[in-house]
């Protein structure tokens, strides 16, 4: 046995002559949130295909739990909340994970399961008179049922409120708290920045970046921002430490990681001429930028 619930490796696949999957290697471990980030076509929506067994690959292995994907052990293992999820609209909520419940063989108490996403109140109204969200809400009730070793999520926030996204963060890390290896397919850099422990980048098939935030940051060794509020008089600041004048009040500098505490203490030896100073590291977005980019093919 192995703590990688999720292991991909050096997959190859492609669409007629042209390749798709190019030696991907991915892995996700029990509890772990990883978002899968990519332009579109990137080959994201292939990779958890192919996870789920519904396209073949040509090259590499793929396993749940040890099992090959589309197998009965890792159907039963996986779960999935695909982004344009539909449910038969003239069934109730209930109706709808009764039916998936005695599908999967599972006995869960569905009222529970239902107020868990906050659908409480919709339980007995047929799924044709839901909103989007509360679709959503049910997928993931959906997800929650098996309890999956694995659970893929293909943009699961797409068309939220910012409240739903919240609320569907928070299952999210309750699903990975009780040991599920959570992928998360996404675009939405500020959200999965905060809300998942790893970040693979995938470009033109091939993943470009798997590591943390803190490592991506490391190894694109992009610059932070120092922005520094003057008390008087700004020119006087742009004079001492360089960098730019970004409105009449503030200068702004950029340093690399292992300069930031000599910058800092230069800052601070200005004394009173400083009234503020804010530190941006560089974000999801930047890094996002730095590795989709870097390889060109
Ligand atoms: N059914 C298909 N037949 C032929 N080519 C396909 C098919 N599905 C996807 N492709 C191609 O495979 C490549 C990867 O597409 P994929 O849908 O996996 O990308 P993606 O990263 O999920 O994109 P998006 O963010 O737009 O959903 C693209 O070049 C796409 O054109």
């Amino acid at each position: 046995m192995t703590d990688k619930a999720l292991e991909i490796s050096q997959v190859f696949k492609k669409r007629g002559a042209t390749p798709v999957l190019q030696d991907v290697t991915l892995n996700v471990a029990t509890g772990e949130r990883v978002a899968l980030l990519g332009h579109n076509g990137a080959g994201k929506s292939t990779l958890i295909k192919s996870v789920l067994g519904l396209t073949p690959i040509h090259g590499g292995s793929i396993r749940v739990s040890d099992a090959k994907p589309g197998s009965g052990k890792a159907r039963r293992l996986t779960s999935f909340l695909p982004e344009a999820i539909s449910f038969h609209p003239a069934l109730t909520g209930r109706e709808q994970l009764t039916l998936f419940a005695q599908l999967s063989g599972e006995k869960p108490d569905i009222a529970a399961l239902l107020e868990r996403v906050g659908l409480a109140d919709a339980l007995d109204r047929r799924i044709g008179t839901y909103s989007k969200g509360m679709r959503q809400r049910l997928g993931l009730a959906q997800v929650l049922l098996g309890k999956p070793a694995v659970a893929l999520l293909d943009e699961p926030t797409s068309g939220l409120d910012p409240i739903s996204r919240q609320d569907l963060y928070e299952i999210i890390d309750e699903l990975a708290g009780q040991g599920t290896a959570v992928l998360i397919a996404s675009h939405a850099l500020t959200e999965v920045e905060a809300r998942t422990d790893r970040i693979a980048i995938m470009r033109k098939g091939r993943v470009v970046a798997d590591d943390t935030l803190a490592g991506l940051s490391r190894r694109a060794g992009l610059q932070t921002k120092i922005r520094i509020r003057a008390s008087h008089n700004a020119d006087l600041i742009a004079r001492h430490i360089g960098g730019q004048r970004i409105n009449g009040a503030s200068v702004e500098i950029a340093c690399d990681v292992g300069d930031k505490m000599a910058a800092l203490r230069q800052i601070t030896s200005l004394g009173g001429e400083v009234e503020d100073i804010e530190i941006t590291p560089p974000g999801l977005e930047d890094l996002y930028r730095h590795y989709a980019q870097e390889i060109r093919q």
